[in-house]
């Protein structure tokens, strides 16, 4: 039985995760998780699987479920998802909570040595160096669950990394993929969550729309494989099949193909090495789907791309301040403060702005990251 702490239950990835273990409760269980304010979801979950701790984001909800449920602790806020991730009987840490407070969480399990399956990325980004440095030191396992990562870790299995010459990651184009770069001027935020392939969160789903969501996987790759940034590319492919590709010094491709469906890759994670069946899933029948599709990637067009490639590169806390913008400036947009055209421009000024501190501590990355929110509540009013 692997016992599992999940953060961010209540989310796309959350409910996924608690598919895959509800459809094998035999393999899993849940011993602690987190969620945000969804109180209604926190509720059914713990009815169906009887966690142990829950943590929640107020105080008040806890104190409130407390009295519910008086056979269950509950905790709250930045502390609770540590003590969700750190739960003393969890093996594996799934971190599927949303932003750059997945971190010091993740940070917390690794230093017990727990296994993390990883879907929060803005955590990789915004702190991939003390991640992983922190995942060796105390030999920690990181595995993907981004349908990319997990694609490439895929294509990877049993080869020697010294002989991959190339990452080739794939991306849909996201909600505007068929409108040119000046007609995005006036869209909507419900034309922009109208994501072509997946059904994911809000956040996750502009980024997808402004391609920050593929830059943020860019700096992903580079952070779990190790490679460098002039050998990442990025590969436009509507159909979202092929879920990445890993190209050899041979000029061999190996990639990973399947339905557009997160529970695969979260699955994948939590049973790795092994594989199960997928409970309901559709199997993927490419003489249905016919003709598959790639296109060149355009750095003008998906301008946010390019930015992240410069964060990626120049590496220390921009990359922070990067994704701190991008966190700040979706929010905003979502809530109909600034048009979608403005989140490229506000990350870029952000960027232009910042002075990059090489090598951050943790407590230099927090305070970039709080600055950087302040800075774009300032540039918005
Ligand atoms: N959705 C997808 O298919 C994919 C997502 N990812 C990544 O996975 C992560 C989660 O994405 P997704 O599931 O779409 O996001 P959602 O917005 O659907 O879910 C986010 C989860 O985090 C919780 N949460 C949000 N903010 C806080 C906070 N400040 N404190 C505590 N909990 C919080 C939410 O709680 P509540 O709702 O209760 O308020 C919810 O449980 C992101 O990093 C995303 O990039 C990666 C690949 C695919
Ligand atoms: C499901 C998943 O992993 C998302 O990150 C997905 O990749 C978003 O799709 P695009 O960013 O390619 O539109
Ligand atoms: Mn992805």
């Amino acid at each position: 039985m692997k016992k599992i702490s999940l953060l961010g239950a209540t989310g796309s990835i959350g409910l996924q995760t608690i598919d895959v273990i509800q459809a094998n409760k035999e393999m899993f269980q849940l011993q602690a998780f987190s969620s945000g304010k969804n109180l209604e979801q926190t509720r059914k979950i713990i009815d169906a699987l009887q966690p142990e701790l829950v943590s929640v984001q107020d105080e008040q909800d806890a104190l409130q479920l407390a009295k519910a449920y008086p056979t269950i602790s509950f905790v709250h806020g930045a502390q609770g998802l540590i003590d969700v991730a750190t739960h003393p009987e969890t093996t594996i840490l799934v971190n599927a909570v949303l932003g750059s407070v997945g971190l010091a969480p993740t940070l917390a399990a690794i230093r017990m040595s727990k296994t993390i399956a990883i879907a929060n990325k803005e955590t990789l980004v915004t702190a991939g160096h003390l991640v992983m440095a922190e995942a060796k030191k105390y030999n920690a396992p990181i595995l993907p669950v981004d349908s990319e990562h997990s694609a490439l870790f895929q294509s990877m299995n049993g080869e020697n990394p010294k002989n991959i010459s190339r990452l080739i990651i794939t991306a849909s184009g996201g909600s505007f993929r068929d409108r040119t770069r000046a007609e995005l001027k006036h869209v909507t935020v419900k034309d922009a969550l109208n994501h072509p392939n997946w059904s994911m969160g809000a956040k996750i789903t502009i980024d997808s729309a402004t391609m920050m969501n593929k830059g943020l996987e860019v700096i992903e790759a580079h952070v779990l494989f190790d490679m460098p940034y002039d050998q990442i590319d990025v590969l436009l492919h509507r159909e979202s099949i092929i879920h990445s590709l890993v190209e050899y010094e041979d000029t061999s491709v190996i990639a990973q193909l399947g339905t557009p469906d997160m529970r695969a890759p979260i699955q994948y994670a939590l049973t790795y090495p092994e594989r199960i069946p997928l409970q309901n899933s559709q199997r993927l029948s490419l003489a249905d789907i016919g003709t598959l599709h790639f296109e060149k990637m355009d750095f003008k067009r998906y301008k946010a791309l390019q930015l992240a490639f410069d964060a990626g590169r120049e590496g220390g806390t921009i990359l922070t301040a990067m994704n701190a913008a991008n966190e700040a400036a979706v929010a905003a947009f979502l809530q109909d403060k600034i048009g979608f055209l403005d989140i490229d421009e506000v990350i870029e000024r952000v960027m232009h702005e910042h002075q990059t501190i090489r090598q951050p501590d943790l407590e230099t990355i927090l305070h970039v990251d709080s600055e950087t929110r302040k800075q774009v509540t300032d540039m918005i009013k």
